[in-house]
Formats: structure tokens, sequence, C-alpha cells
């Protein structure tokens, strides 16, 4: 079974917000783009907003799907759909008590990521 996932590359001022994965989690340790799985039933623009509520305390004013990924890691397989967020309300934080950070885009290969992230991250570096 293939799981849907949306995140945000959150950016503002040539800057990502990034939150890091609690060791218990899949790919714990790991940093990651904010977000979660997509509900069924649910769009996953949708699933993006409902999420970076929970966890980063925002509301989403403008999105755009950046990009779509498919990976099969040893235990499971994910479609994870990437957005890019330019506009947002609120101050992003770690709501559930997650470490976070603001980063420059150009620092973002310093920090480890799941692996189907690497693409994401490649084309951000790129920009
Ligand atoms: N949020 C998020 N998940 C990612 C990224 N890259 C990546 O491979 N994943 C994978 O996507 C899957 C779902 O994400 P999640 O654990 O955040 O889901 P969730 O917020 O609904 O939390 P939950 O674990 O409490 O159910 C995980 O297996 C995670 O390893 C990423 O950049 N952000
Ligand atoms: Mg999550």
């Amino acid at each position: 079974m293939v799981i849907r996932v949306a995140a945000g590359v959150i950016i503002r001022n040539e800057q990502v917000f990034i939150a890091l994965r609690s060791q218990d989690k899949h790919q714990g340790g790991c940093w990651e783009f904010p977000g979660g799985k997509v509900e069924t039933d649910e769009e996953p623009q949708a699933a993006l907003e409902r999420e970076l509520q929970e966890e980063c305390g925002i509301e989403v004013i403008h999105s755009q799907i950046f990009k779509l990924i498919k990976h099969d890691y040893p235990d499971k397989s994910v479609e994870l759909h990437f957005f890019k967020v330019t506009d947002f309300s609120g101050e992003a934080h770690g709501k559930e008590g997650q470490e976070v950070a603001w980063v420059p885009v150009a620092d973002l290969a310093n920090y480890r990521f799941p692996e189907a992230n690497v693409p994401v991250v490649d084309a951000l570096l790129d920009e």
C-alpha cells in the first residue's frame, strides 16, 4: 500500500522552515519539510493546509505543487506531494514540540533528510 503524504517547503526571505523528526518516527532523526499523511477522500493541498496548521501553527495563503515523488523505503512506499508555500499567516513554530529551524536555502545540504527528499533539496539548491 502506498502512503500519500503532503509536505510544505515553506519559504520566506530565502530561508526555509524545516523540522526534526523525532527518533521514534519513520525516518526519525532526519530533518523534514513539515506535513503528513493525506486522509481518504482528501485533496493533497487540503491535507497540506491541515497538517501545517496542526504541526506549525500557520495558515497557508499561497501554495503550489513543487514536486511529486514516489519512493520505496525498505519498510514502506510513499507518494510525496511537495508544495512550495510562499505566503502564510501566523508564526511558524514547532507546535507539537518538535525542533524546528529557519535555514538559508543554500545551507540545506548541511542537513540530513530522508532519501525521498534528495531530488527536492537538489532542486532548491539549483534555483
Ligand atoms: N512530513 C514529511 N514526511 C516525509 C518527508 N519525507 C519523507 O520521506 N516523509 C515520509 O512520509 C511519511 C508520512 O509523514 P508523517 O510521519 O509526517 O505523517 P503524519 O504527520 O501523518 O504523522 P504520524 O506519523 O503521526 O501519522 C513518513 O513515512 C515519512 O518518513 C518530509 O519531508 N516530510
Ligand atoms: Mg507529520
